[in-house]
């Protein structure tokens, strides 16, 4: 049962084999496809005079039944050439109460020998294949639809398959992952965040696989695998639920355009279509109608790093606490009880008693507050159509539709918000410029409100919500976020790597907003070599924080003389990168100012700027700030300019350990003047 080297490689061949058999069986499914459908469009256009529109609807239908059968068709061939390349990963020899030793194949898709209806290859998803991942040889088991199976695995191998070679194969009786998992890791990387399905740790796969939770919070480490653990928990969802979630039933709440890039390649590797992803902003924009422009996250925080402004810094941290989201709440219940100051009505000869039309208002609870007007203004019609006994006129209607609404104290949204920094007594937390341009911290609030008094459309047809770096959300934001998206959902950061300490939340914070949330924290580290971690450590102490056995450089901290000898050192850092046979070197910055400042001083070819407006990540050398690096990851980085003069606030420090947690393999810091005082000990 393929027990030697040899043997293994022969049924590589043969598995190959059976692949390019199964492609050819798709490319002529798909030809005689595209006849048919050739044939029907031609067929549909001789005799289109003669056709009725049921007719047409008809041969409509079946036109698109074809082109649907024929893309189906078309995916199909493109996962069995990507099975080709590498058929499988990971092999179990699982015996069964009651079967035989099942040698069990795993890849990233799943292959099946039709004739003799046998699995060649298990999809990495399925229930069997869990076991890879959740146990070492010995007792095992994994749940299926009509129970858990239970058996012993009697051996667990891994492969390394490229371009359809054997590189090499691994049996293990300990740890079968460390081997390969180091050499993954060891890697340099490619522009994009890449799959890991050979090497899913096993706390990771609980994650993945988990079914239960409707709202799981993953707070893990810089490097602990967040946001290549959510992609793929995707992955597996709408394996596990093919039947009623497609990928564009998913959301994926992004940080920035080049994260979303970043994350782009994930998916569509492991088969999947790409799922939808929209930005905060994007989402504030909309459900503000697209009526108030705001300051952006990114404004906000540069904002903060350019200079110190206490009252600024007051206003967010103020806005980004739990106290905020209670007081709002808090509000909304004032107002409710006091604002609607109802007098006597009178139409005609009926006179509206008070206690009338507050009955009705209290009635409409449910609804959101300022949409009760209308409904107790019908009620109000109907009582004084009943006790005058007649219609009333256009006018009597259009009075009453006036008079409701004007017992209530204030209808606009931004009076609203106003009045409640008023109630609160703290009118000076909330500044509007000129242009009636909002604070970002008070977009939310605004959304919040809005929301609550007038009510917005849920996100009914979103299946799952995915929030990454979660740690730069606020209450207010998850409040918003808990109400309109009320499908599962997956929220993920790490409250280490803020960019902004005045509104970071924790995972506990969070759990708040989501009583029915699940807390999940990964400790271990596998983006950096130990060198790297524990210097970032030095920054932001973690305790806990459990670094992958991979050495490196030490990283080093160049002080300079002059700020010309500075950007020499970093023109030479690039030089011998570029030799390196690395693919990724970051420059990052502390604010866009320095980065740009950098990027026109630099002046070396193939150095690409990095922007809150790009799209796209590019492979190379880039230059861009760490709001922007965050989440992304590179073989190498630099952080320049780490003098005290630059690096000393509590922003700062965040900033510098967001871009050392970057690299993969090398770090370097520079500096001329005096070394901040973070790193300075
Ligand atoms: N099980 C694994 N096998 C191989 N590589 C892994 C594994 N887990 C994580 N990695 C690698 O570790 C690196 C960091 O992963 P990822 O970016 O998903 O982490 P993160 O927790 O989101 O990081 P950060 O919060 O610092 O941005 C990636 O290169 C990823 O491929």
């Amino acid at each position: 049962m393929n027990a030697t080297e040899q043997e293994e490689r022969e049924y590589l061949e043969e598995i190959k084999e059976k692949l390019g058999f199964a492609v050819k069986r798709v490319d002529d499914a798909v030809k005689q496809f595209s006849n048919e459908l050739r044939e029907k469009k031609e067929y549909i256009h001789e005799h289109q005079s003669g056709m009725d529109d049921a007719d047409m609807v008809a041969a409509g239908q079946s036109i698109n039944r074809m082109a649907f059968t024929g893309e189906a068709a078309v995916a199909r061939k493109h996962k069995l050439l990507k099975l080709g390349q590498s058929p499988y990963f990971g092999r179990i020899d699982f015996v069964s109460r009651d079967q035989a030793r099942l040698p069990v194949y795993i890849g990233m898709y799943s292959f099946i020998d039709e004739q003799r209806r046998q699995g060649l290859i298990y999809d990495w998803r399925a229930p069997i294949s869990s076991m890879f991942y959740d146990f070492e040889l010995g007792k095992a088991s994994y749940a299926t639809p009509s129970g858990k199976i239970h058996g012993t695995i009697e051996l667990k191998r891994q492969y390394k398959i490229r371009d359809g070679r054997l590189e090499f194969m691994l049996d293990s009786d300990v740890n079968i992952h460390d081997d390969v998992l180091q050499r993954e890791l060891a890697k340099s990387s490619d522009d994009k965040l890449k799959n890991i399905v050979a090497t899913i740790q096993r706390d990771q796969n609980a994650v993945i696989r988990n079914e239960t939770t409707p709202v799981m919070v993953i707070q893990g480490v810089a490097g602990s695998g967040k946001t290549s653990i959510a992609l793929h928990r995707i992955a597996f969802l709408l394996y596990r639920y093919r039947e009623t979630i497609a990928a564009k039933d998913i959301l994926i709440i992004s940080p920035n355009k080049v994260f979303a890039d970043y994350i782009s390649n994930v998916l569509p590797e492991l088969g999947e279509e790409h799922i939808p992803e929209l930005g905060m902003e994007e989402l504030a924009a909309d459900l503000l109608d697209n009526r108030y422009p705001f300051q952006t996250f990114f404004e906000q925080v540069s904002a903060l790093l350019e200079q110190h402004d206490p009252a600024f810094i007051e206003r967010i941290r103020f806005k980004s606490s739990f106290e905020f989201l209670g007081q709002l709440n808090q509000y909304l219940l004032h107002i409710e009880n006091t604002y609607f100051t109802v007098t006597e009505l009178r139409v005609g000869r009926t006179v509206v008693q008070v206690a009338f039309i507050q009955q009705k208002f209290k009635s409409y609870h449910r609804v959101p507050l300022l949409k009760r007007f209308a409904l107790v203004a019908n009620d109000v019609r109907a009582y004084v159509r009943d006790a005058a006994g007649r219609k009333l006129s256009g006018q009597e209607k259009a009075t009453i539709g006036e008079a409701i609404p004007r017992m209530f104290r204030l209808h606009n949204m931004l009076d609203l918000y106003r009045d409640f920094y008023r109630w609160i007594g703290r009118p000076e937390l909330l500044k509007i410029d000129h242009r009636l341009r909002l604070e970002y911290a008070d977009v939310f609030a605004l959304i919040y409100l809005r929301l609550r008094l007038e009510g917005l459309t849920t996100y009914d047809q979103v299946k799952h919500l995915l929030v990454d770096e979660m740690q730069d959300y606020t209450p207010v934001q998850y409040a918003v976020l808990s109400r309109l998206f009320l499908c599962r959902k997956t929220i993920l950061g790490d409250v280490s790597q803020t960019v902004n300490p005045y509104s970071a939340s924790s995972s506990e914070m969070i759990a708040r907003v989501f009583p029915q949330a699940e807390v999940v924290r990964l400790y271990r580290s596998y983006r950096s070599t130990i060198e790297i971690t524990a210097f970032a450590q030095r920054l932001m102490p973690n305790p806990d924080i459990i670094p992958l056995e991979r050495h490196g450089q030490q990283p080093a901290v160049v002080r300079c003389t002059s700020h010309a000898e500075e950007l020499e050192t970093i023109k030479e850092v690039i030089i011998s990168f570029q030799s390196s046979g690395n693919h990724s070197l970051g420059i990052i910055c502390k604010t866009l100012r320095q980065a740009e400042k950098a990027y026109q001083a630099l002046q070396a070819p193939d150095v690409h700027l990095l922007t809150a407006e790009s799209t796209s990540f590019k492979e190379g050398v880039i230059i861009t700030t760490a709001h922007l690096a965050k989440g992304l990851e590179f073989d190498a980085v630099i952080v320049p300019f780490v003098s005290a003069r630059i690096y000393k606030t509590e922003v700062d420090k965040s900033m510098l350990y967001v871009a050392c947690t970057r690299a993969m393999h090398q770090l370097t810091l520079t500096y001329a003047g005096e070394l901040t005082a973070f790193l300075s000990i």
